[in-house]
């Protein structure tokens, strides 16, 4: 195990994922997958539905068995059974697990209980965490009155009550309304500004980039990229992007000219609209001044970041959600 030390970045390593398989029957659901956590970072798992999240997830958090390969956290490793190591590990799943004829409160004692807290540490530990999740005006009311995503809140407060290292969420905005998805983006940044270390596992890019400063894209269980979202950015053939709307249809010759131009990576268009890909953000005034040029009017221009939701299109040629 290397040893911490704040002039060797591997010594940040809490979580080491090493070519971990595993096949359901003749299914390759997880295909030699390495990755690795470092302290206080978020890594985002993105990749489509049945890429192989769940099964990596569950396999960290040692509720199923690898056919093959080793995780390890903070060098110990992780198998079945109970360890020190797993101790480490927050859970929240996809399904989930409260009961309902329990108060939010009662919910979160039990759990703490499970993990063998009891007495003034599981009270503290249980108040934190509602805390944490904004819940605590809700404690003695019953999870069923719950929208999703206060349900889901709940959920996080339970996995946080043993004081995990390491938070693993699985898909937890999946059945949630866009007010409450914020609320669990809060939770989460809370979580992050207290250092803690989390795996997001999601299939919506644009949440993944918001919260993770690595990410690692899977597709046929197979990790296609693992970088921060910078470099893939990079990645990407238009860095920005430019809409204009004409005063009408464009010509084919027009068209033609435009994705002639320098910086121009692509031209998409519907009626007089054409959203024009660029390879720099300074590519956009040269092109309006074409657009003018031409003596065409324009009713209406836009310039916009491009998203790395087109990443998975560029490296699979699919998109991410059918
Ligand atoms: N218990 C199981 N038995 C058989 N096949 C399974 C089982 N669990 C998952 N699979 C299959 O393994 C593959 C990976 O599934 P997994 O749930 O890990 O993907 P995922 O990326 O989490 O997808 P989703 O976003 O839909 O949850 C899929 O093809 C899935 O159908």
């Amino acid at each position: 195990m290397l040893q911490a030390s704040a002039d060797n970045p591997e010594a940040a390593v809490i979580l080491s994922v090493e070519q971990i398989s595993k096949a359901y029957g003749a299914r390759q659901a997880v295909d030699g997958v390495s990755f690795k956590v470092r302290r206080g970072q978020t890594v985002g798992l993105i990749g489509p539905n049945g890429a192989g999240k769940s099964t990596t997830v569950a396999l960290i958090c040692g509720l199923l068995r690898a056919d093959a390969g080793r995780i390890t956290l903070d060098g110990e490793v992780i198998g079945q059974g109970a360890s020190a190591a797993k101790q480490k590990i927050g859970f929240v799943p996809q399904d989930l697990a409260l009961y309902e004829e329990l108060s939010a409160l009662e919910n979160l004692r039990l759990f703490g209980a499970l993990y063998g807290l009891k007495g003034a540490q599981l009270k503290q530990r249980c108040a934190e965490a509602l805390a944490l999740v904004n819940l605590s005006d809700r404690a003695a009311d019953l999870p069923s009155g719950f929208s999703g995503g206060m349900k889901r809140r709940l959920n996080i407060a339970a996995a946080l009550l043993h004081d995990p290292r390491l938070l693993i969420l699985d898909e937890p905005t999946v059945g949630v309304d866009p007010q409450s998805r914020n609320a669990i983006f809060d939770t989460l940044e809370a979580l992050q500004a207290q250092g803690r270390s989390l795996i997001y596992t999601s299939h919506y890019m644009e949440e993944v980039e918001r919260l993770a400063d690595h990410i690692v894209i899977i597709d046929h269980g197979k990790v296609l990229a693992d970088e921060t979202p910078a470099a893939l950015f990079q990645r990407l053939p238009a860095q920005a992007a430019l809409q204009v709307e004409l005063a009408g249809e464009p010509s084919a010759e027009l068209l033609s000219g435009v994705r002639a131009l320098n910086g121009v990576t692509g031209v998409e268009g519907t009626g007089a609209t054409l959203n024009i890909g660029l390879a720099a953000a300074t590519d956009a005034a040269p092109v309006l001044g074409w657009f003018n040029a031409q003596g065409q009017t324009l009713l209406h221009f836009a310039t916009a970041r491009t998203s790395l939701e087109n990443i998975f299109l560029n490296l699979t040629g699919r998109s991410l959600r059918d």
